[in-house]
Formats: C-alpha cells, sequence, structure tokens
C-alpha cells in the first residue's frame, strides 16, 4: 500500500496562460493505492458526491492506464472539484506518484508529468499539464511541449474559493482564438517579469507579472463580484490579483503580514455580491508526498 499528499494548484497566474504553475501548501488530496486484479476507486472528502467513481471518468483512471498499474484506490478530496484549484490533477498527480512507487516502474517526476495530464484530458478535454506539473514537482513550475522547469520560491499568496463551480472545459471555450501583437508583447513582459519575481522569491514582482490583457477578462466575467474582490485584496495589501486557474477561486501574491487582511477582505466581497467564500492563507509548497508506504 502507498499512500501520497498532492497539493492543490494554481495555474496560468494571470500571464501564464496554460504555461505556469505553483504548487499550494494548503489544501491537497490523500491518494492511497493498493495492488488489485481490477481498477476500484472511491472517492470521500470535500465534494465526494460530484466525482464519478468510474475508472473511465475519473482522472486517475488514465494514470492507471498509462502506467499499466490496477489498483484499489481511495481518494480523500482535500481540493474541491471545479474549483480553479486543480482538483482533477491532484487526484491524477497524487495517483502517478503512488502508482510508480507502488509497481517499481522506475519513472522520474518528471515523467510523471504527461502521464498524470492524460488524466486532465478526461476532464477538461486538454491534457494541459500545467496543474499536474507543480502537484508533481513542486515550487513554481513552467510547463512547455518540451517539458517541464520548476524552482522553489518563497511567495506568500491567498486563494479565495467562492461557494459556486466553474468547470474548467467551460472555462476554456470563452479563451480567445486569437490576440492582438500589443496584447502579446505586454503579457510576455509580464510573465517574464512573474518568472524573475519567483526566481527572487519577490512578492512585488509576482504580483506585478500576473496581469493578463487576453484571457483573464474573459475568465473574469465568469466570476461573479470578481472586479471588487481583486479591488479590496489590492487595498488590503495584495501585490497581485488573477483568476486561479480556469476559476472560480482568486489567486492573491502579498507580502507574509498582510496576508490575513487580505484573505479577510476578499471573503468579505464575495459576500457583499451574496455569495460564501472560504480563504486559503497558502504560500508556494512542495510536491506530491509519500506518507506511507
Ligand atoms: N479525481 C478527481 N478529482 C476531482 N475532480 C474529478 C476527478 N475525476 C474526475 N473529476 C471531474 O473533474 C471535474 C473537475 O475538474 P475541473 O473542472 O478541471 O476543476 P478543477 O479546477 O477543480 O480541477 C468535475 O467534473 C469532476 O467530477
Ligand atoms: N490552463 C488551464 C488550467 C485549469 O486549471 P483548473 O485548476 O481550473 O483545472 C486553464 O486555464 O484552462
Amino acid at each position: 500500500m502507498v499512500t501520497v499528499r498532492a497539493p492543490a494548484t494554481s495555474a496560468n497566474l494571470g500571464s501564464g496562460f496554460d504555461v505556469f504553475g505553483a504548487a499550494l501548501s494548503r489544501p491537497a488530496d490523500v491518494v492511497t493505492v493498493e495492488k488489485a486484479a481490477e481498477t476500484t476507486i472511491e472517492v470521500t472528502g470535500v465534494g465526494a458526491q460530484y466525482i464519478p467513481e468510474d475508472p473511465e471518468k475519473n482522472t486517475v483512471g488514465a494514470v492507471v492506464e498509462a502506467l499499466d498499474a490496477p489498483a484499489r484506490i481511495h481518494i480523500d478530496k482535500g481540493v474541491r472539484p471545479a474549483s480553479g484549484l486543480g482538483s482533477s490533477a491532484a487526484s491524477a498527480a497524487g495517483a502517478a506518484v503512488a502508482l510508480n512507487r507502488l509497481y517499481d516502474r522506475g519513472l522520474s517526476r518528471e515523467e510523471l508529468v504527461p502521464i498524470a495530464a492524460e488524466g486532465e484530458a478526461v476532464v477538461s478535454g486538454v491534457a494541459h499539464a500545467d496543474n499536474v506539473a507543480p502537484s508533481i514537482l513542486g515550487g513554481f513550475t513552467v510547463t512547455t511541449a518540451e517539458g517541464t522547469h520548476s524552482v522553489d520560491a518563497a511567495v506568500p499568496l491567498v486563494v479565495c474559493l467562492p461557494d459556486v463551480a466553474v468547470s474548467t472545459r467551460d472555462a476554456r471555450r470563452v479563451v480567445p482564438e486569437t490576440a492582438s501583437i500589443e496584447d502579446l508583447v505586454e503579457t510576455v513582459g509580464n510573465a517574464a517579469t512573474l518568472a524573475v519575481g519567483m526566481c527572487r522569491s519577490d512578492p512585488d514582482l509576482v504580483g506585478l507579472g500576473m496581469t493578463d490583457p487576453v484571457v483573464t477578462p474573459e475568465r473574469a466575467r465568469l466570476i461573479t463580484g470578481y472586479d471588487d474582490v481583486r479591488e479590496r485584496a489590492f487595498d488590503a495589501g495584495a501585490t497581485g490579483v488573477t483568476v486561479s486557474g480556469a476559476g472560480p477561486a482568486v489567486i492573491a501574491a502579498c507580502r507574509e503580514r498582510d496576508r490575513r487582511g487580505v484573505a479577510a477582505e476578499m471573503i468579505d466581497a464575495f459576500a457583499g455580491a451574496g455569495i460564501e467564500a472560504r480563504a486559503y492563507q497558502t504560500r508556494i509548497g512542495r510536491g506530491s508526498t509519500v506518507i506511507d508506504d
């Protein structure tokens, strides 16, 4: 039996659509696997009632297939589904690390990234790896068709999750198909600024680079109260605010001393829009960790 804690993640970070990701120190899924002749999946925890246990429909089913590793699998969800916090990816990442160990497949963490990404194709139609990469490797990650680069970064974050669901599949439909050269230049500049900020663990640069003129404005329309939440977070000291993944979670970078106030203001702003929300005071954290073997 192998048990793995797989962290929530925030993809895109504004300027890095389908490329940037960050592992969050909390929340996390816990995935336990045991060898079995046939694969079975049991799901408990947050939002378990919305998650299929059929291996054809659960993200971990695709990982089992790819690793040819049938197992009895238990997923204890700490990351709510349809959150923008890489819920579907956390389970897939945890299963990839756990099954690789259980069956002694000998794959590196980097090699497990595209395998776990197969799970994302099951739910969103695209095997985007920007959530599974940080959930497996930890830190801040840059994922392209060539592979993933990761760096550790110490940046305090708040993710505020409203009590509404946005599916990644739906939120991908509003992504513009083209962008102007001006928007491209702005996006590249912001993305580069953010990457430098991560390498320096500098919340000011990270926050500055979180702005994106192309994808985020369209996604933000799907989140009731977004503009107010963003403004109130900045007023409380956030250095940057954007949609987390495909939403509805909203992520803010800040200094440690401002984190509590930023979280409170974001929750209050959602409440003003008639929506209950919870905030995780978190930071960039480690990747999937074997906690029982
Ligand atoms: N192991 C899993 N964990 C979470 N969601 C899953 C899992 N397997 C399948 N799903 C489905 O994936 C969808 C949530 O994924 P997605 O829309 O990408 O949201 P998130 O941003 O939270 O990952 C839901 O429809 C859920 O039923
Ligand atoms: N790059 C993807 C990331 C989706 O993240 P999720 O946490 O919402 O699943 C996208 O923006 O569609």
